[in-house]
C-alpha cells in the first residue's frame, strides 16, 4: 500500500477495545484503555487519555492510522536505550522498580498533588542507591510548580539525587520554564509545552528548554513528530503515552529514525502495565528496546483477556467514530 495514512475506517479489518490495569496509579490512571485497529498493512492503537476531548484526540487517531498503513520512515539505529519510569510511589517500591528494570537511567515522578516534598527527596535518594553512581536520574514535575518553588525544589532534588540529568516540565508556561532555566544549573526539558506542531519553535525562541520531549502518539504520528523534533532544534527524548506494545512500536520507530538520540528515551512503559496485548511484549532488556519496522500483531487470547465490559467498548467505539469524523473534516 503506497499511502502513509488510512482515512476510511471501512478499510480496517479489525477493531478491538482493550483495558489493562496499571501496576501503580500513574497520571491518575488506574486502568489504561484504548482501541487496537487492524489495517491492511498492520496494526495501530488509538488511546487518547480519558480527559482528552475529541479535537485533541484527532492526532492520536492519525498516529494509529499511520501505523495501520505501514511504512514508517527508515530507522538509523536498531536499538534504543530507555529509562525506567518511577511513579510517585514510596522509596522502597521506587528502588525495587529500578532494580528490576536493569535500566541505566531512571525517570522519577515528583510533585504529585497532595504529597509532601520530603517524599520526593526520599524517592530520588532511594533511586540513586538502587541505580548506583553511574546511572542518570531525571525528574518530572508535570508543571506542578511556580518559578520560585521550582528553583528551590530543583536544588534539593539535585542534592538528594547526587546530580540530576534534567528536570521535565517544572512549571506550566514557556516563560516560566525560561525563568527557571536562567536560575538553575540543571537542564530543563519541555514536555507539556510541546503538544502541537508550532510549539517547539516557541520553546526554543524563548530559551525555555535544553531538551525537547517528543511523543509521536499525541503529535499525529512518526512523520509529524519527526518534523516537530527537527523544528525544535533541541536534543530530543522520545517518551511514551503509556500505550500497549502495539502503540509503543510507533514511538520506537520515531526514536529509531531521529538523526541524533543523545539521551535514553521514556519508552520502558509497558512495564507500568499489568499485562499486554501482544505475546512478545516490548519490555526493555538490559535497558534497551528494539526498533520495530511494523507494529506487533495482537495475540487473540491476550486481547480476549483484556476486553472490557460492553459499556466501555461502546463508549470507545463511539469515541473512535466521533474523532474519525473530525479527522476527515479537517
Ligand atoms: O517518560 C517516561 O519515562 C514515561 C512516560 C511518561 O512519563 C508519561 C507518559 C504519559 C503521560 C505523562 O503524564 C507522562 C509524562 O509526563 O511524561
Ligand atoms: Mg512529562
Amino acid at each position: 500500500m503506497s499511502s502513509t495514512e488510512l482515512t476510511d475506517l471501512a478499510e480496517l479489518d479489525a477493531v478491538r477495545v482493550y483495558a489493562l490495569p496499571m501496576r501503580n496509579r500513574f497520571r491518575g490512571i488506574e486502568v489504561r484503555t484504548g482501541v487496537l485497529l487492524g489495517g491492511p498493512a498492520g496494526w495501530g492503537e488509538f488511546c487518547p487519555f480519558e480527559d482528552y476531548d475529541d479535537a485533541a484526540s484527532v492526532p492520536w487517531l492519525r498516529t494509529a492510522l499511520e501505523s495501520c498503513a505501514g511504512g514508517w520512515p527508515a530507522p538509523v539505529r536498531d536499538r534504543v536505550p530507555v529509562n525506567c519510569t518511577v511513579p510517585a510511589v514510596d522509596a522502597e517500591r521506587a528502588a525495587a522498580i529500578v532494580a528490576r528494570s536493569a535500566c541505566r537511567t531512571a525517570k522519577v515522578k515528583v510533585a504529585e498533588p497532595g504529597r509532601p516534598p520530603a517524599e520526593d527527596l526520599d524517592r530520588v535518594a532511594a533511586v540513586r542507591d538502587a541505580l548506583g553512581p553511574g546511572g542518570a536520574i531525571r525528574v518530572d514535575a508535570n508543571a506542578a510548580w511556580d518559578v520560585d518553588t521550582a528553583v528551590a525544589r530543583i536544588a534539593e532534588l539535585d542534592r538528594a539525587a547526587g546530580g540530576l540529568e534534567y528536570v521535565e516540565q517544572p512549571c506550566p508556561a514557556v516563560e516560566e520554564l525560561a525563568a527557571v532555566r536562567r536560575r538553575v544549573e540543571v537542564r530543563i526539558a519541555a514536555d507539556e509545552s510541546i503538544r502541537r506542531a508550532e510549539d517547539p519553535l516557541r520553546v526554543a525562541l524563548a530559551g525555555a528548554a535544553d531538551v525537547a520531549v517528543i511523543k509521536a502518539t499525541p503529535l499525529g504520528g512518526v512523520r509529524r513528530a519527526l518534523r516537530v523534533a527537527e523544528a525544535s532544534g533541541l536534543p530530543c527524548v522520545v517518551s511514551s503515552a503509556v500505550e500497549s506494545s502495539v502503540g509503543l512500536s510507533a514511538q520506537l520507530a520515531l526514536a529509531g529514525a531521529l538523526p541524533e538520540l543523545p539521551f535514553a528515551c521514556g519508552l520502558g512503559t509497558v512495564a507500568l502495565l499489568e499485562g499486554d496485548v501482544v505475546a512478545d511484549s516490548l519490555l526493555p532488556v538490559d535497558g534497551e528496546l528494539p526498533v520495530p519496522t511494523t507494529a506487533p500483531a495482537p495475540d487473540p487470547a491476550l486481547v480476549a483477556a483484556a476486553t472490557p465490559p460492553a459499556q466501555v467498548r461502546h463508549r470507545w467505539l463511539d469515541r473512535l467514530r466521533r474523532v474519525h469524523a473530525l479527522l476527515t473534516e479537517s
